[in-house]
């Protein structure tokens, strides 16, 4: 019988699959090492302890198994770690998938790739889906509500996968945009590391809001100058994960901020946090992309500052208010605005 597979055993990877199995998908999940995995004790530990392991979910460590009649790849990798995990897939030499999804978020680190682009390169024609959106893992594990956007190119690709992914409890819109869903969900995790560092520096919230305001408007300037749509920088994908990312302390990207912004270093800080945090490879691809494409990206610019270049997280404040105007578009200008 054919099966889902998702790839990545952390904690977005466990939460999507035990999701599926309870949606009476079957499903195998697969994770890099044995050692990490969960559900070898009877519960989700050492990523969700306490929590039951479903009696349906198979979890595995062997990859080239998994792979046999898997109709559908879920992927919920690292971004580091994609373009590796592809090779691997592709030298298996499986039949391709009816569909990949995308759960991942981030940007390619040495090539600065979306990570739509990653895929098309390493499996060319395959169907490609992006699942983002406001969603921690542990709101879906808990069965709390969750809207999110699903993106994909092929209309009936997107609606039968739609189909099979939506229920009571996740809501799925659907967008063609393909690389403004991946550039959203790569974006907001570098300004979350800011809306960190401003309530690490006690700011206030004030500050914060206007920094995810501002923080919205460099995403869709830097978004659409990447080739997304701006209205998926104000969907779900974009401002939705944008204010859940920068405002909740479920995020690890804005804990590593307010970390920072008490003043720990980076290593510590991540090291602190002991997961997976995005925004800090996405933060040096997204500089250099704002540099080659000659965008305002001022938030963002401070957080690399602060990540790579030692700049004080106040120095980096005082920096953002006190900089001129004159980059400083307006979100979603109407056209007649010019
Ligand atoms: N946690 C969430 O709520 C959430 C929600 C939406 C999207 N995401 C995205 O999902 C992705 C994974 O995040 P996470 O929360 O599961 O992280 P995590 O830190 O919980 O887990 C990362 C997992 O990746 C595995 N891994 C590392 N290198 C690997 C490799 N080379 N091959 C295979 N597996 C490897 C690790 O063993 C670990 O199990 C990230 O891109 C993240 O932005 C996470
Ligand atoms: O914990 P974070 O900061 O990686 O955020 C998780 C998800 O991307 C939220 O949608």
């Amino acid at each position: 019988m054919s099966h889902w597979l998702v790839c990545g055993a952390g904690h977005w990877g466990t939460a999507l699959a035990v999701y599926l199995a309870g949606r009476a998908i079957p499903t195998q999940l697969w994770g890099h090492r044995r050692e990490h995995l969960p559900g070898m004790g009877g519960d989700l530990a050492p990523i969700f302890p306490g929590v039951p392991l479903p009696a349906s979910l198979q979890i595995t460590a062997e990859l080239e198994p998994a792979l046999t009649d898997a109709e559908v790849w879920l992927i919920a990798v690292p971004s580091h770690a994609l373009r590796g995990l592809l090779r691997r897939l592709r030298g298996s030499m499986v039949p391709s998938p009816i569909a990949l999804v995308l759960a991942s978020k981030g940007l390619e680190l040495d090539t600065g790739a979306r990570l739509d682009e990653v895929v098309a390169e390493e499996f060319p024609g395959v169907p490609l889906l992006v699942l983002s959106g406001p969603s921690f893992a542990q709101d879906m594990l808990a069965g709390r509500p969750l809207a999110m956007t699903l993106a994909g190119r092929d209309d009936d690709i997107r609606e039968a996968i739609r189909q099979r992914l939506r229920s009571a409890q996740l809501r799925l819109y659907p967008s063609a945009d393909v690389a403004g869903v991946c550039l959203a969900g790569a974006i907001k995790n570098v300004l979350a590391i800011a809306a960190g560092i401003c309530d690490g520096l006690g700011l206030g919230e004030s500050a914060r809001a206007a920094l995810i305001t501002r923080g919205l408007a460099e995403l869709q300037r830097i978004g659409t100058a990447l080739g997304g749509q701006p209205e998926t920088f104000t969907g779900l994908a974009g401002a939705g994960d944008l204010i859940l990312t920068a405002s909740s302390n479920l995020s690890r990207n804005r804990r590593l901020g307010v970390a920072l912004g008490q003043g720990l270093g980076l290593e510590a800080a991540r090291a602190q946090i002991g997961e997976e945090v995005e925004g800090v490879r996405s933060s040096r691809a997204l500089y250099g992309l704002a540099l080659r494409l000659g965008v305002e990206a001022p938030i963002s610019e401070q957080v690399y500052r602060v990540l790579y270049q030692g700049e004080s997280p106040q120095r980096a404040s005082v920096a953002l208010m006190q900089r001129g105007l004159e980059g400083a578009a307006p979100i979603m200008p109407h056209r007649d605005m010019g």
